[in-house]
């Protein structure tokens, strides 16, 4: 399959001599969803910056459409859209005014047919008269869309897209997100959740400390994702795990006096190993006094899943 975005050996220092990105390389197949996965300060934005123009990137390369953007510049970047985390524009211009204007960034002539195309597909054509600051959040975050795709990008990034929204936002806003792709753009998102990336994406990157870790098709990333984490409060500290329970993802924790399971796979699959894990308990003489169990943070699964085997996979 014909890549759309290649990036190679990209790094990134900022002023203050903090290394945002250490060697990212990351392929993006033209047509797909990728979702850019990672925990708060992981390079996420940075990322996307340096492709649209907004870092400047230390050393690597960056190929879009077959091309380097280093040298093709103005041509490569008008067809990549950005959808950034939040409005910078003037909060009383309309509607219309904010999109037709982002379309005259790039030096292209106005397109009533095509901004009026975008307007209804987001359906913001009702709203076309009314200021910005009039609108709801939800209806923000659409006129952002609508503005990064009033160019007509082929390659669309959007930056944490559902950050804050509430449920039946998030929904609608993954609809429209999928419509996009139906339609033939490819599009890169980055998000904090992991629901996200599993019910929109093709592929999934993880990113962790300026580099990706792990870069599978999201079906397969997700089945080894350890999502539950079960805590048992133990009679008595153990200096170790007894032999019986060797077979469960445990470790002991604070002096021995708690046994900690994460494993799941987020289908179920963790509550009914936690029970069992209880049986082994039960059956092997290991008193246990509480259970709290609770979903893993995204910190805790990455510590879990760059244990696994899955997490020592070639990124790209
Ligand atoms: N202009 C800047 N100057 C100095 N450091 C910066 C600058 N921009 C970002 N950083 C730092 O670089 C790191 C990566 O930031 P970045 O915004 O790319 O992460 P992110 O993965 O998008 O995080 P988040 O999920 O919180 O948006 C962070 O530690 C951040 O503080």
């Amino acid at each position: 399959m014909q890549n759309i975005l290649e990036i190679e050996g990209l790094t990134k220092t900022y002023a203050g001599g903090f290394t945002a990105l250490a060697g990212v390389d990351l392929a993006i197949r033209k047509g797909e969803i990728f979702a850019l996965l990672g925990p708060n300060g992981a390079g996420k934005t940075t990322l996307i910056g340096a492709v649209c123009g907004l870092v400047r990137p230390g050393s690597g390369t960056i190929r879009a459409f077959g091309e380097d953007m280093g040298r093709h510049w103005r041509t490569l970047r008008r067809r990549i859209g950005l959808v950034p985390q939040e409005l910078s524009t003037d909060m009383f211009e309309t509607v219309l005014a904010t999109v037709n204007y982002s379309r005259g960034l790039f030096g292209l002539a106005p397109d009533a047919a095509k901004v009026e195309d975008v307007l209804r597909a987001l359906s913001l054509w009702d709203k076309r008269h009314e200021s910005l600051r009039a609108l709801s959040g939800g209806m923000k975050r659409r006129v952002l869309i609508a503005k990064a795709l009033a160019h007509d990008p082929e390659l669309l990034f959007l930056d944490e897209p559902t950050a804050g929204v509430d449920v039946e936002l998030r929904r609608d806003m993954w609809r429209q997100i999928a419509a996009l792709r139906d339609r033939g753009t490819t599009i890169i998102l980055t998000t904090h959740y992991i629901e996200e990336a599993e019910e929109m994406a093709d592929r999934v990157g993880i990113i962790q400390a300026g580099t990706i870790r792990v870069v599978e098709e999201t079906r397969t990333i997700m089945a080894h994702l350890g999502r539950t984490e079960a805590h048992f409060t133990l009679g008595y500290p153990l200096a170790e795990v007894p032999e019986a329970l060797a077979a469960f993802p445990v470790q002991l924790a604070e002096d021995g006096r708690e046994l900690v399971y994460r494993g799941g796979d987020g289908a179920g699959q963790g509550k009914a190993q936690v029970a069992a894990l209880a049986k082994a308990m039960v059956l092997a003489g290991v008193e246990f006094t509480a259970i709290n169990m609770r979903e893993s943070s995204l910190e805790e699964i990455f510590v879990t899943l760059l244990d696994s085997p899955a997490g020592q996979g070639e990124a790209a």
